[in-house]
């Protein structure tokens, strides 16, 4: 086996790891600051190899902190189908991360037994990287650690990080799914985008116009590549395009969610319609401000509201009698669940917090649409429904109106980037509904209001000292923090409340909603006292909000 590894000794020791530090690969992979990064990236790059030798089937490589701080960077492996990396190689990723640099040759070979890899067979892995100025080193040792084990590599350099999902998809389903090109990418795109809006009734320039905040990320850039092939029916302003602001600071989708207003550098007047990317433009929040300034949200819940309504209303059009779903974590709004379930009568499952889960409770309908509430989801079709709309589409001996909702519900499987959620393609899906629904950002508003809400987060020695259960709604542990939690939430009219430990920081994050903006920061407040007392919380007590 030595000759194998050959490469690897001498290329390691250019990227050695830091004594003693310890990381974890987390809901979102590796993110930490970018100085401690190198030895990870040359060792997922090696990792990556040996899942392509694995699977025996391109995998991908991204090099992104997402909404973390312009300092920050990460790295996310993604599997054949355009997938998250499987659990449990999540684990492998941990253990080779740790491996002090001596011992690294033995956790490989310990990989390769475990997994019984075929070190003959080629490795191909795809990379691509953010905007961050550390992301060019870093992507290089990728690439150091694909090459040390022989495998070939292909360098997208600048994607979004559903770019790159959507690549290595393309590539292992040997162009099914489409080219694995940006070009590919952007036509396949647009052309669906310019499908589902040829017979939406004359728009005016109004109309189609959108300002997006691309958090001075990749996002920016990537719009602006795609605009030519919208032929002016999406009228696209961008602000904070990199060119000045600093990545993600008083922007983005993460910022304009948490604080609950607009980000700065963004030039709307009332009324405009205005959506914001994340970092590495897989998350999308939508708002807007009506005449008296007030500032409106429409979160991953409205997305997926305004997304689930359409595709039902089509379906039935459609005369198809397929299972449509939507999945939500806790943090999805109380409003939009009854609604979903009360007036849209669709199916609502809770999964724990997390694309993954999402993503695969979703794969269990045959219409799976998931959002996380912070702007993070896409939309799912098996198989069998994707065959199903596309026999129908073809279909010649069908009325008028089946045969449009099944031309329409087509070209929604071809605008909906399936591997991951993906702001651009999100966008394009939401402003396709809205201009075939002749609707307003203010009419989607309109659907239901969300309950006032608020999410605070509170340091304790150690988080996961609490455990939940029922999709993290209830906490098991400790004693007596599940009953505190039910006693001061029936103090407080349509009030829900839960904490959980968060997987990206150390903390835990409490979360309360109730029928007015007073009583959910009331509620937030002696909820994050009562972990603050039971679970062993540090620093000052937790202050109540103004
Ligand atoms: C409340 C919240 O927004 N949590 C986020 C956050 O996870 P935490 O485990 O809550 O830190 O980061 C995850 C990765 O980006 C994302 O999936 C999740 O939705
Ligand atoms: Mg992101």
């Amino acid at each position: 086996m030595a000759d194998y590894f050959k490469e690897v000794i001498e290329q390691s020791s250019l990227h050695p790891k830091p004594a003693g530090l310890v990381l974890q690969y987390g809901t979102a992979g590796f993110r930490t600051n970018a100085n401690q990064l190198d030895h990870i990236m040359f060792r997922m790059g090696l990792l990556a190899a040996l899942r392509s030798k694995k699977t025996k089937a391109t995998i991908g490589v991204m090099v992104t902190a997402s909404h973390n701080p312009e300092e920050d960077n990460g790295v996310k492996l993604v599997d054949p189908m355009g997938e998250m990396l499987t659990a449990t190689w999540e684990g492998f990723a941990t253990q080779l991360a740790n491996t002090e640099q001596e011992e690294l040759l033995t956790a490989l070979k310990d990989i390769v037994k475990k997994e019984e890899i075929n070190m003959n067979q080629e490795a191909s892995v795809f990379v691509g990287k953010d905007t961050r100025s550390s992301s060019a080193s870093l992507s290089q040792a990728v690439l150091d650690g694909v090459h040390a084990l022989g495998g070939h590599s292909k360098n997208y350099g600048l994607v979004t990080t559903p770019q790159l999902h959507y690549m290595v998809c393309c590539k292992n389903t040997h162009g099914k799914y489409g080219d694995a090109t940006l070009e590919g990418y952007y036509s396949k795109l647009c052309q669906a985008f310019l499908q589902l809006t040829k017979n939406a009734s004359n728009r005016t320039d109004d109309q189609k116009h959108l300002c997006v905040d691309g958090a001075n990320g990749i996002g920016a850039l990537k719009v602006r590549e795609m605009e030519s092939h919208l032929k002016k029916e999406l009228q696209i302003s961008i602000f904070n395009d990199g060119s000045e602001g600093k990545l993600n600071h008083q922007c983005g989708a993460d910022f304009v969610k948490v604080q609950q207003k607009p980000p700065t550098g963004i030039d709307m007047n009332s009324g405009d319609r205005c959506c914001s990317f994340d970092g590495d433009a897989d998350r999308i929040v939508y708002y807007y401000t009506d005449s008296q300034g007030l500032f409106h949200l429409l979160d991953g819940d409205k997305i997926a509201t305004l997304i689930s309504t359409f595709l039902k209303e089509l379906l039935v059009q459609a005369g198809l009698d397929l299972k449509i779903a939507v999945v939500q974590t806790a943090y999805a709004n109380g409003s939009s669940t009854h609604y979903l379930e009360n007036t849209m009568k669709v199916i609502v499952r809770c999964t724990k917090t997390g694309v993954k889960h999402l993503h695969h409770a979703a794969q269990e309908f045959d219409v799976g649409v998931y959002f996380e509430a912070n702007g993070h989801g896409t939309v799912l079709f098996s198989k069998s429904a994707e065959e199903k709309l596309q026999q129908l589409a073809e279909a010649t001996n069908i009325n008028d109106e089946r045969k449009k909702a099944a031309l329409l519900l087509q070209s929604t499987v071809n605008i909906i980037n399936q591997t991951v959620g993906d702001a651009i393609s999100d966008m394009l899906l939401i402003e396709a509904i809205l201009a075939i629904k002749g609707m307003t950002v203010q009419q989607w508003d309109a659907i239901y209001s969300d309950l006032p809400n608020r999410q605070l987060k509170v340091k304790v020695s150690d988080r996961r000292l609490i455990e939940t259960t029922d999709a993290e709604r209830r906490a098991v542990s400790p004693a007596g923090l599940q009953e505190a939690i039910d006693t001061l939430v029936k103090k407080y009219s349509q009030a829900r409340s839960f904490v959980r430990p968060s997987g990206t920081e150390d903390v835990v994050r409490v979360y309360a909603e109730a029928n007015t903006q007073e009583s959910a920061n009331a509620l937030a407040h002696e909820v994050s006292l009562a972990v603050y007392r039971l679970a062993g919380g540090v620093g000052d007590e937790p202050k109540p909000l103004h």
